[in-house]
């Protein structure tokens, strides 16, 4: 059953008005897996959304429904069974430095240390450059995320936060037009995880990039995006609903905890996932 919910929608921000608004374009997106008994699995059926240039965007909804699988195909790492997904214009065929991935569980190789971690990715996208100049970009990137002193160490020697900011400044020091992060802090506890989100808000809100990102923490959505897309559940899942943020930047998570507002977008958001919970499709 489909739960009659109405559409809430909060005024758009001033700021928004500056980027491009169809950076990202997704049209009419479905994705079918095979099954092994020779049927077919769709995951995602018809997904229409279009991401500002500058736009901060977080993916909540239950566990199967396809987020995963959503942020993927705009990485370029699974393609689309129909529909089109567009960067600027032109369509994703598959992974590129302009769209970079940040993962839960933090991807670096563990015989690298964490500045070489980081040159790998810049070797492979800066090709004119001199030794000096990537050096240097390594060098401001882990600055950037607090990691001048780990440099050195390798990742079996720093903590899970410490892993994840390396991941970041990985992807960073690409220059992405967008990052994509799948749950980048879920596997943090609650004092690390406060400080990382702070850590890649105050970098997104100077850097003025896209960002998706899939989270199933509605506080973390509301804290760090300008608008919270609600996926239905799976199978055939698709967007249910689309809330706006309507606070300015920067945020403070204190503040943010003493409006009206933030509790009533927080409490519609956990609406919905309870009714898509109850009501399993
Ligand atoms: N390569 C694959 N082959 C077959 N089925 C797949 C594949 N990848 C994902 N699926 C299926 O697609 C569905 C959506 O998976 P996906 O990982 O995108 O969901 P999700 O919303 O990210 O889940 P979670 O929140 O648990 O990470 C699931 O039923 C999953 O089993």
């Amino acid at each position: 059953m489909t739960p009659n919910f109405a559409t809430y929608t909060t005024p758009r921000l001033k700021t928004q008005n500056k980027m491009n608004q169809n950076f990202l374009e997704i049209e009419n997106l479905v994705k079918a897996y095979p099954l092994p008994d020779g049927e077919k699995l769709v995951v995602l059926d018809g997904i229409n959304l279009s991401v500002g240039s500058e736009e901060y965007i977080s993916i909540i909804g239950h566990s199967g429904c396809g987020k995963s699988t959503l942020l993927k195909i705009v990485g370029g790492l699974e393609k689309a069974t129909s529909g089109l997904v567009t960067l600027e214009g032109k369509e994703i065929r598959k992974p590129g430095a302009e769209r970079m991935m940040v993962f839960q569980h933090y991807s670096l190789l563990p015989w690298l240390t964490v500045e070489e971690n980081v040159r790998l990715a810049v070797d492979e996208v800066y090709k004119k450059e001199s030794a000096r100049e990537k050096k240097q970009i390594v060098t401001e990137h882990l600055a950037m995320v607090n990691l001048t002193k780990a440099a050195r160490q390798y990742p079996d020697e720093i903590s899970g936060g410490m892993k994840q900011r390396v991941g970041i400044a990985r992807a960073l020091a690409i220059r992405p037009k967008m990052l994509l992060m799948d749950e980048p802090f879920g596997a943090l506890d609650a004092l690390t995880r406060g400080k990382l989100q702070r850590q890649v808000l105050q970098i997104c809100e100077q850097n003025r990039l896209a960002v998706m990102m899939i989270t199933h923490d509605v506080d973390e959505a509301i804290l760090m995006s300008d608008r919270i897309i609600l996926m239905k559940n799976g199978p055939n899942a698709n967007i249910g609903e689309i809330l706006d943020v309507p606070f300015a930047h920067p945020r403070d998570p204190h503040e943010l905890r003493e409006s009206k507002e933030y509790y009533d977008l927080r409490n519609h958001a956990l609406d919905f996932l309870d009714r898509y919970f109850t009501h399993d499709e």
